[in-house]
């Protein structure tokens, strides 16, 4: 069995702490508008420096091509103060003379954040001379940004090559239910995905269809399984060039023992906005100039009955157009009856991807699910049963 060397493992007093954390948050107005990552990370960043050692903190923010202050990391240093409820100190680059001088100025126990690794073109293509800069600073390597985990770039893998490196307390509590999710999960296991289109999903459903025993599909993505079965789907958004792939996961899908998972009956409208007037019908009775924007009761109570027989659920991707009233009610029922049954110690649920952490929050249950990851891309490539660099580095 493949094991991580944890925080547990480290001796971490005295020592500089290189700690990769995942400080890409959304911002408006200079101010961060959603602090789930920075909260996230705290146990790590606080058990480090309690423990008595420098707590040098590396992250990207954006997608910078050089240098670019208008994606500085300093921006997010006041709300991670404020989330630590401790001062963070700021050096302007993560590499060099002023990164040396800043870790030099902190005393064991406090904590300091370098400049965007971005801002160097070494960082992304992982290049031996950078993963060396950075690690002139450090003693030893803390990886906790498992958003951050699909890249191999040099803080989230590189260093780990070079240096001991072990899994922080996010990306364990991340690997942990990502491994009780589909690794060695309860059966039977149920993955719900929905969102927008298949073509973005088609290696996830593959590699889902081999390990889970219900798939269940929604959102703007079922319409395409619909048609593939000759259903009407009117002006539903629908990759109609995608039927005969459709067609092949379901084949894959039965070959596995895997069961498939359509709605049987939607909610209608001719207008794609909120409040539009709209109506319930059979997955037969969809007319030529309406769309699907969400499933029916009949659909949420089938759903809904798997679950209660599951032990076991992963979810990404809402049932319909969430973000429109009330075409958000699919996904909202869904949830909070998967939230109850968490709660109840019926089930195990693990849920990712931007949308999906919305859809839950929006839905009020994100809290009683077993674990919502932060990760949007590295959720769903773990899904796609792809390998990440930055759990690799760590595994012993
Ligand atoms: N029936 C539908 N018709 C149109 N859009 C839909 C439908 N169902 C869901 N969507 C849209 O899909 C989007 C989310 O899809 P996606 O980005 O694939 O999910 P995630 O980010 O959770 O992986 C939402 O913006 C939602 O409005
Ligand atoms: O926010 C992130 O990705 P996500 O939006 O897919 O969760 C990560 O920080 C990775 O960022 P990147 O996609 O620019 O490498």
């Amino acid at each position: 069995m493949t094991s991580f060397r944890t925080l547990d493992d480290a001796d971490v007093k005295g020592k500089r702490v290189l700690v990769r954390v995942d400080l890409n948050v959304p911002m408006e107005d200079g101010k961060v508008t959603d602090l789930t990552r920075l909260e996230r990370i705290v146990p790590t960043l606080t058990d480090i420096a309690d423990r008595g050692g420098k707590v040098v903190i590396l992250a990207h923010f954006g997608r910078p091509k050089g240098v670019d202050p208008s994606q500085s990391l300093k921006a997010v240093v006041p709300a991670l103060a404020d989330v630590l409820k401790r001062p963070v100190a700021f050096a302007a680059d993560c590499i060099g003379e002023v990164a040396a001088q800043a870790v030099d100025a902190i005393r064991p126990g406090e904590i300091l954040v370098l400049e965007n690794t971005r801002f160097h073109k070494g960082e992304e293509k992982n290049e031996p001379d950078f993963v060396k800069a950075l690690a002139a600073n450090g003693d030893l390597f803390v990886a906790d940004a498992f958003s951050a985990a699909h890249r191999a770039h040099a803080s989230t893998e590189g260093l780990g090559r070079v240096m001991p490196a072990y899994a922080g307390r996010t990306m364990q509590a991340e690997l942990d239910a990502l491994t009780r999710a589909l690794e060695k999960p309860e059966r039977p296991v149920v993955a719900v995905v929905g969102g927008a289109k298949v073509s973005t999903k088609l290696d996830l459903l593959g590699n889902l269809s081999k390990k889970v025993d219900f798939l269940v599909i929604g959102g703007g993505m079922a319409n395409t399984f619909l048609a593939a079965e000759g259903k009407a789907v009117g002006k539903s958004l629908c990759e109609h060039d995608l039927v005969d792939t459709a067609r092949a996961i379901v084949a894959e899908a039965a070959k596995n023992g895997c069961r498939i998972v359509l709605p049987v009956d939607v909610v209608c409208a001719k207008e794609f906005k909120a409040n539009a007037s709209h109506r319930v019908c059979g997955i037969d009775e969809v007319a030529p100039e309406e769309m699907i924007l969400d499933i029916g009761p009949k659909s949420v109570e089938h759903v809904v009955s798997i679950l209660g027989r599951a032990k076991t659920l992963v979810w990404n991707g809402p049932f319909g157009a969430f973000e429109l009233e009330p075409f958000d009610n699919g996904t909202v029922s869904v949830a909070e009856a998967a939230a109850e049954l968490t709660r109840a110690g019926h089930l195990v649920s693990v849920a990712g991807g931007g949308d999906t952490v919305a859809a839950l929050n929006q839905a009020g249950a994100a809290d009683r699910f077993t674990y919502v990851s932060t990760a949007g891309g590295a959720f769903l490539e773990w899904l796609e049963g792809k390998p990440l660099p930055g759990v690799d580095v760590l595994r012993t």
